[in-house]
């Protein structure tokens, strides 16, 4: 992939007094970014296209004939789906189930959080990865090299589910937005196990999606002065087996594909598919986990909800054994359980695939 180096002076970066980006990008005498968030990309290695070749676009997965088509549809779009995480990681779903007006008031209720005062924010500003409920800026804001442009909002929903009191509706309105979105993403699971060649509760089961982390994170990204300089989100892979993304119209998504950065269009109405680090091991490396970073304009305002359905705290999620061979595909990451793994992601800088390299054989 491409070579980032991204440097920032401590000086400048004391400097910084904004708790937020959004109040950073809202004052008036604001022309340039602040160096903190100066993010340096080799140009050498960066390739970015809009579109990739005609002969290898996006996948798109028609979600309803999944579910309720006859048994060759099905048959089709579960193959459909693994040629998707195999090649790359990645794909569009459409006819999802999640109702166009649900997507919409979900948006509003997240513009109606990242709208409230700042000292009203500040009461859910967690501490620590493991909190339930989290606001802040940037990645980790007190460890980070370098800012990112993104205010953040992260919610854990599941098995217990958590919601700022604030704005009014945000509760009801993301409750049903997490129990829809985590029926598609079980749905989605059944295939890939199938496709796997096991049966096709075997990730529900073995992942104990019943008592499953779904962790909700709302991104926004304002207007930035100089966004050919700032990140929104640095390259990365997610946790968890599926990231289920959504967006408010306005395109930001980048997915790394055959040594080129590809621009994600947004899409109305659809929800992106991301393969996410645990599906990654529990596949034995047959499907990866999809790199992807965020990138900021001058423009618009950008927001994405991101939903990551994961195995429970206790699960060990290492590879299926039933796919395992000693002689032609042996194991080639060890058992990690959930906990430790996200404990291995808030100690380690947030950058690429580092996390899952640390359980790699
Ligand atoms: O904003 C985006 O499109 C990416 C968000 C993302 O990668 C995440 O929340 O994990
Ligand atoms: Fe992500």
């Amino acid at each position: 992939m491409a070579s980032t180096t991204a440097k920032v002076s401590q000086e400048s970066k004391k400097n910084i007094s904004f708790t937020s980006v959004k109040s950073l990008a809202e004052s008036p005498e604001l022309t340039s970014i602040p160096s903190s968030y100066t993010f340096t990309t080799n140009p050498d290695d960066e390739i970015v296209v809009d579109f990739d070749d005609v002969n290898d676009p996006i996948p798109i997965i028609d979600y309803s004939l999944l579910v309720t088509a006859t048994p060759s549809q099905r048959a089709k779009t579960i193959h459909d789906i693994n040629k998707a995480c195999e090649h790359w990681g990645f794909f569009m779903l459409i006819n999802h189930s999640i109702s166009k007006s649900l997507m919409e008031k979900m948006v509003d209720q997240v513009f109606a959080f990242f709208n409230l005062k700042e000292e009203e924010k500040q009461e859910y500003a967690g501490k620590d990865v493991m909190d339930p409920l989290r606001y802040g800026t940037s990645f980790n804001a007190s460890v980070d090299k370098v800012l990112f442009w993104r205010d953040f909002l992260r919610i854990l929903v599941h098995p217990e589910f958590h919601s700022p009191d604030k704005p009014v509706g945000f509760r009801d309105t993301s409750a049903e937005y997490c129990k829809r979105s985590r029926k598609v993403g079980r749905e989605l699971l059944k295939g890939i196990s199938e496709n796997l060649g096991l049966e096709p509760d075997y990730i529900d089961r073995t992942m104990n999606l019943d008592s499953g982390l779904q962790i909700l994170t709302a991104n926004l990204y304002p207007p930035c002065p100089q966004p050919e300089f700032a990140m929104g989100m640095p390259p990365h892979s997610d946790h968890g087996l599926l990231n289920l993304l959504m967006q408010n119209g306005v395109s930001g998504l980048q997915v790394f594909h055959n040594n080129k950065w590809i621009n994600v269009s947004s899409t109305p109405n659809c929800l992106l598919v991301l393969v996410s680090d645990h599906l990654e091991v529990l596949s034995n490396g047959k499907y990866k986990s999809v790199l992807h970073r965020a990138v900021v304009s001058n423009k618009a305002t950008r927001m994405s909800l991101a939903t990551v359905i994961g195995p429970s705290l206790d699960t060990v999620v290492e590879p299926a054994s039933e796919l395992l061979d000693n002689q032609t595909n042996p194991p080639a990451y060890f058992g990690i359980k959930q906990r430790d793994f996200m404990e291995l992601q808030r100690s380690n800088q947030f950058y690429g695939k580092s996390v899952l390299n640390k359980v790699k054989i």
